[in-house]
């Protein structure tokens, strides 16, 4: 065991379980209590986290309903106690948990924040220097003086999140709570966060959201059944959790590449991507100008007899959001039925109206067109199967943001 206390923002987590006790019948419990030889069984939600996190890291953890995320969260928050393992933290913590964790209905919000105070990690003193504070981020107006059952989940979020942030704290912990709020104070709250990333605060952040872990996050763990089964790069975890999703959706039959720059690739073995590429005026490229004619070919191998194949292809930016997609059958087409053994080629070609950059191309299969551009089927996808980089088109007009939208302009003086 290592005795040297951690530096702020630091979390160090090894061997950690949490289990619950689970009684076969309703009234074991109280046998069990009464020594009427009931036994209970454990019920692990958690088991063998080992989790470093460094100061400044930003980590979004991921997995379905019931994976184990909020208790990961809540153990580290000291809410509820580990049955293995340690976790050690560095400086002070605040966290954001469920919606109602630490309010009291029947208190008003005001009232509220003095006793909810202590999970943000804050002394009286601090809490009065920061009172004014508070109730303008919140920016409730008089449901500050009203009781908080009388709050919609979005007011308890304001209160909650201004509470948890009026001092910068040097582990951050978010539990999915901001999808509560309006965009508006979402943005708000996003902005003090990635100020306080700057200035070097942790922060672990529980999310449904992709995009979100996408604008905040530099690391992600994904966690299933209990355990963490991916930890690393956020495009690459969010992939293989997106695959994992497929997979339950379909038969459960796919494929899933687990590491490696194809990370969250799958296949079920009815066809095979053989090769993508970039290419410009016929010839494979790397990089080209914004605004460039650019063509994806992509070559597909059916391994058994389909119906109404379609190809498509994603194209994603520097961090792995895709920006676009598309497919034969959203574009109209059909490629008709082909034989087991067949080959063929499916070439997409658009002008790169794209801000400079890096970007990749996700490919994918999928059989059966349905009704509004949707696909049946996801056969097979290729991850980060091609990429490009754009340089600045020095013709064009400045402008900025992600897509081109080449305006047309009139001035009138009037
Ligand atoms: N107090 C408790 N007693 C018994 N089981 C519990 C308790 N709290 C959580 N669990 C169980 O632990 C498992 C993990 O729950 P947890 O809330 O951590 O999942 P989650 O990944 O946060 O899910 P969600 O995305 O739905 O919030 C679930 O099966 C849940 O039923």
């Amino acid at each position: 065991m290592n005795s040297r206390p951690l530096p702020p923002g630091a979390l160090r987590i090894q061997g950690l379980g949490k289990a619950y006790k689970r009684y076969a019948r309703k009234w074991d419990r109280a046998g069990e209590w009464l020594g009427l030889g009931v036994r209970h069984r454990l019920h692990w939600v958690l088991r063998d986290i080992d989790l470093q996190v460094d100061p400044g890291e930003a980590v979004g953890i991921i997995g379905v309903n019931g994976a184990g995320k909020s208790t990961l969260l809540k153990l580290i928050a000291g809410i509820t106690q580990p049955t293995t393992g340690t976790i050690e933290r560095g400086g002070r913590l605040s966290a954001l948990l469920e919606l109602g964790i630490g309010f009291h209905g029947e208190l008003t919000g005001r009232e509220n924040l003095w006793s909810a105070g202590a999970l943000a990690g804050l002394d009286g003193a601090t809490l009065s220097a920061c009172l004014s504070e508070i109730a303008a981020f919140a920016d409730i107006g008089d449901y500050l003086d009203q009781p908080v059952r009388t709050y919609s989940s979005g007011m308890q979020v304001r209160l909650a999140f201004a509470l948890a942030t009026a001092v910068r704290p040097d582990l951050l912990i978010v539990d999915e709570a901001l999808a509560v709020g309006d965009l508006f104070f979402q943005q708000r709250c996003f902005e003090r966060i990635r100020a306080f990333r700057a200035a070097g605060t942790t922060l672990l952040f529980v999310s449904h959201a992709m995009s979100t872990v996408y604008a905040l996050c530099d690391r992600a763990i994904l966690i299933e059944g209990g355990r963490i089964i991916q930890d690393g790069e956020p495009r690459r975890v969010i992939d293989v959790y997106n695959a994992s999703i497929a997979n339950r959706l379909g038969s459960g039959d796919l494929r899933i590449v687990t590491a490696g720059p194809g990370a969250g690739s799958y296949d079920r073995g009815d066809v095979r991507i053989e090769q993508v590429q970039v290419l410009h005026q016929g010839q494979p490229v790397q990089t080209l100008v914004s605004d460039s004619l650019l063509t994806v070919r992509i070559e597909v191998r059916f391994l058994r007899d389909l119906q109404d194949p379609h190809v498509g292809f994603q194209v994603r930016d520097r961090r792995g959001e895709a920006i676009y997609m598309t497919h034969t059958h959203g574009l109209g087409l059909r490629i008709g039925p082909v034989r087991a053994g067949e080959r063929i080629e499916v070439c997409f070609s658009f002008i790169a109206r794209l801000i400079p950059g890096d970007y990749s191309f996700t490919v994918g299969v999928a059989d059966g067109g349905l009704p509004g551009g949707h696909l049946e089927r996801s056969l097979t996808r290729f991850q980060e199967a091609a990429q490009f980089s754009l340089t600045r088109n020095l013709q064009a007009a400045h402008w900025d943001g992600i897509c081109n939208l080449e305006p047309s302009c009139q001035i009138q003086r009037l």
